[in-house]
């Protein structure tokens, strides 16, 4: 097992903040401290959810200057990238299963501007990324299937982390493994010893209201608050 000792980056799941008042806790998770802010755009039928669009995106974006990590779990997705790269998304993540064609549609992300992502579900191997690694700026690997916050954690996903970490090493190029779903102070450890860069967490991040965000998000990291 590799073990990492530095300092994982950290991006909320703003699906746990409160809807009535997303503009304030994007402004909360900001000043608390996170890396990245995650966006789950979820459609209701690739995912059995439905929740943000771009609109959201755009009138969230004032609120805070750090990277919007925007995950689209939306089938068919390419007429989604030039909405959400205009709403000012930084980084797109598509799932392979979701999009016909996989290649234009991260090149499609990388032309708009921005860095694009794949995700793994937890029953797609890491062999998916064959082709494709050299084309990315970031792996996804869930450790929940996707479509609601608040699940537990798969460790299964540990060893896809662990695989797609020797396939970025042994690549040479620079891909950031970020794992989302379930992420705890506990389980954010063992990704990070597995080899991750970025969590996502939402409960974890959100637990306790804004005056716990800055604790919540330095135990994600390892440190004390
Ligand atoms: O993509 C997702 C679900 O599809 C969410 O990002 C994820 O579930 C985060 O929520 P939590 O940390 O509560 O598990
Ligand atoms: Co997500």
């Amino acid at each position: 097992m590799t073990v990492q000792s530095r300092s994982p980056l950290i991006s909320p799941s703003i699906l746990s903040a409160d809807f009535a008042r997303l503009g304030e806790e994007v402004r909360a998770i900001d000043e608390a401290g996170c890396d990245w802010i995650h966006v789950d755009v979820m459609d209701g039928h690739y995912v059995p959810n439905l929740t943000i669009g771009p609109a959201v995106v755009k009138a969230l974006r004032p609120h805070s200057e750090k990277p919007f990590d925007v995950h689209l779990m939306v089938s068919p997705v390419d007429n989604w990238i030039e909405p959400f790269t205009g709403a000012g998304a930084d980084i797109i993540t598509i799932h392979p299963e979701a999009g016909a064609h996989v290649h234009r549609t991260i090149q499609a992300i990388r032309s708009a501007g921005c860095k694009a992502g794949i995700s793994l579900n937890p029953g797609t191997p890491a062999k998916m990324l064959d082709y494709l690694i050299e084309e990315i700026d970031l792996v996804l690997v869930m450790s929940v299937n996707p479509g609601f916050g608040g699940q537990s954690f798969i460790t299964s996903q540990l060893k896809k982390i662990e695989a797609v970490r020797r396939m970025i090493d042994k690549g040479g190029h620079e891909v950031l493994i970020e794992v989302d779903g379930g992420v705890n102070a506990d389980t954010a450890r063992q990704c990070v010893d597995a080899g991750a860069d970025v969590l996502v967490a939402g409960s974890a991040t959100f637990e306790g209201g804004a005056e716990r965000y800055g604790e919540n998000i330095a135990a994600l990291r390892g440190e004390r608050a």
